[in-house]
Parts: C-alpha cells; sequence; structure tokens
C-alpha cells in the first residue's frame, strides 16, 4: 500500500490516497501498526483519503491508538495540500469533507507546491452537552476540575472533536505529562477530550503544548489551537486574532466577527513509500 508522510507543524501523519489505494480490513489496526514509531512507517496517526460525493475530497483520520476523530485540523491542512499537489483537484479553493462537514480551504502554492493552508474551521461548539462535557457552562469556563489530586480551572470548547484548556503559567512537563493523561480520561469527558496547556503571553500571542486524545502528546494540535484561542477570548485574556507557538512550530487563528474561525499554517510532505506490514 504506498503512503505518503506529511506534517503541519510537526503533527505527522500517515496519509494513504483512498482515491487510489485500496484500503481493507481492521482500519484502527492499521492506524495502531502504521503510527507505531519502532516498527512502523510512525506518526501521530493515520489519515485517508478518501473521494467525496459532497467536497474535493474527504478525510477520515484515526489516532495512533486507533481510536477515529471527528477532525483534525493539522491533518486537513495536509489533505488540502495533497488534494492540489497530487493533482485530485488543482484549485486554490478546496472543499474538503470531514466528520464536522464540508470545510473550505485556501492553499497557497509557491513554485506549484502548496506550502501554507488557511481554512475555515467553523463556529466552535460551546453547548457542555454537544462538546461533550458534565461541566457546567456554555461553554464551561474556568470552572474546577479535580484532577491529579489538585483542583484545576478549566475550560472546554469543540471544533468538532473536544478540547479541555487549562491556561498556566509556565507550560511544562509536569502539566502536560503528569496532567494531560488524566484529563483525557476524566470522568467529566464522557468520549474522552484532548487536553491543551496553555501560556498568555500577550493579548495577540500564546504558547501551547497539547496532550492529544489517542496519540498523546504531539508537536503541535490544530483544533486544539483553534479551541485554545477561542478559549482565550471568551476569558477575556487575549483578543480574536492570536498567534500561537507550539514546539513543532506556529500557528495562526482568527475568531472571525462571523463565529467563525479561520486557521493558517504550514503543510508538508516529507516522504512516501509502500506499507507492506
Ligand atoms: N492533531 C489534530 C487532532 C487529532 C485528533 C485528536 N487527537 C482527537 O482525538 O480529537 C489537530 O491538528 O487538530
Amino acid at each position: 500500500m504506498r503512503f505518503t508522510k506529511m506534517h503541519g507543524a510537526g503533527n505527522d501523519y500517515v496519509y494513504v490516497n483512498a482515491f487510489s489505494e485500496k484500503i481493507e480490513g481492521d482500519v484502527a489496526e492499521l492506524a495502531r501498526k502504521i503510527s507505531d514509531r519502532h516498527t512502523g512507517v510512525g506518526g501521530d496517526g493515520l489519515i485517508l483519503i478518501c473521494p467525496s460525493e459532497r467536497a474535493d475530497a474527504r478525510m477520515r483520520m484515526y489516532n495512533a491508538d486507533g481510536s477515529e476523530s471527528e477532525m483534525c485540523g493539522n491533518g486537513v491542512r495536509c489533505v488540502a495540500k495533497y488534494v492540489y499537489d497530487h493533482g485530485i483537484a488543482r484549485k486554490t479553493e478546496l472543499k474538503i469533507e470531514t466528520g464536522r462537514g464540508v470545510l473550505t480551504l485556501q492553499v497557497f502554492p509557491e513554485n506549484g507546491v502548496v506550502t501554507q493552508v488557511r481554512v475555515n474551521m467553523g463556529e466552535p461548539i460551546l453547548e457542555a452537552a454537544k462538546i461533550p462535557t458534565t461541566l457546567a457552562g456554555t461553554p464551561p469556563l474556568m470552572v474546577p476540575l479535580e484532577v491529579a489530586g489538585r483542583t484545576i480551572q478549566v475550560s472546554a470548547i469543540s471544533m468538532g472533536n473536544p478540547h479541555c484548556i487549562t491556561f498556566v503559567d509556565e507550560v511544562n512537563d509536569d502539566w502536560v505529562l503528569g496532567v494531560g493523561p488524566k484529563v483525557e480520561t476524566h470522568a467529566a469527558f464522557p468520549r474522552r477530550v484532548n487536553a491543551e496547556f496553555v501560556k498568555v503571553i500577550s493579548p495577540t500571542e500564546i504558547q501551547m503544548r497539547v496532550w492529544e486524545r489517542g496519540s498523546g502528546e504531539t508537536q503541535a494540535c490544530g483544533t486544539g489551537a483553534c479551541a485554545a484561542a477561542v478559549a482565550a477570548a471568551l476569558n477575556g485574556l487575549t483578543g480574536r486574532k492570536v498567534l500561537c507557538h507550539l514546539p513543532g512550530g506556529d500557528l495562526t487563528l482568527e475568531w472571525a466577527e462571523s463565529d467563525e474561525v479561520y486557521m493558517t499554517g504550514p503543510a508538508v510532505e516529507v516522504f512516501s513509500g509502500d506499507w507492506t506490514g
């Protein structure tokens, strides 16, 4: 099976072009095997680029543990790059179907190859039951959560997938590796959750690390950065446009007056190969 390794701000996935490749058998098992950094290709998960009846392509994304997620912000930028660069649709405005509906993306090619992508990520989902979380509020903002023997203040937002944001003084391993896994599986989040730890640098700049549902710490999370930007604005910590610094690179987020969140960031193809596992 032919695959392509791509990343967006260091959030790396194995991509398979399901227009030309036949994906057979248990996809969750394939995702687990192919994502393994010792015995597989290695990555934060598996993304299938599939035909769509409603859009130029459809994205299906699986975390490294084989669970399927509704959305992936860095992934959908890479899917748009793949669709353009590999000639599936040679248009600078693309529609990609995801678990949260059809998204519109603008690709920016340089010498015929896409380097940056801007995505309309849609409106944040603020209703607790739809995030889903048992925490109170629309959305829950700075609400206490008992975790790892302490009480932290968290905000919860969905960008199609669930996020729990904690604003901290310093983004360090204690938060990300110590608290992150416990937030992911906390009873307040019935479908588990992605846990973001965010330091506000200024009204236009934040720093973030993430513990992702199903993949552990990753270098960046696009939906997480959008959720963090919305939570920061709603908590009065920033304006509606911020630059987010992540371990793997920067993403620009804008929560427009229309209520839609726009994310701009890199998309990179690294190598291709044949999976024989
Ligand atoms: N890294 C992604 C999000 C991937 C899915 C997530 N782990 C989940 O289970 O919801 C992004 O860039 O948004």
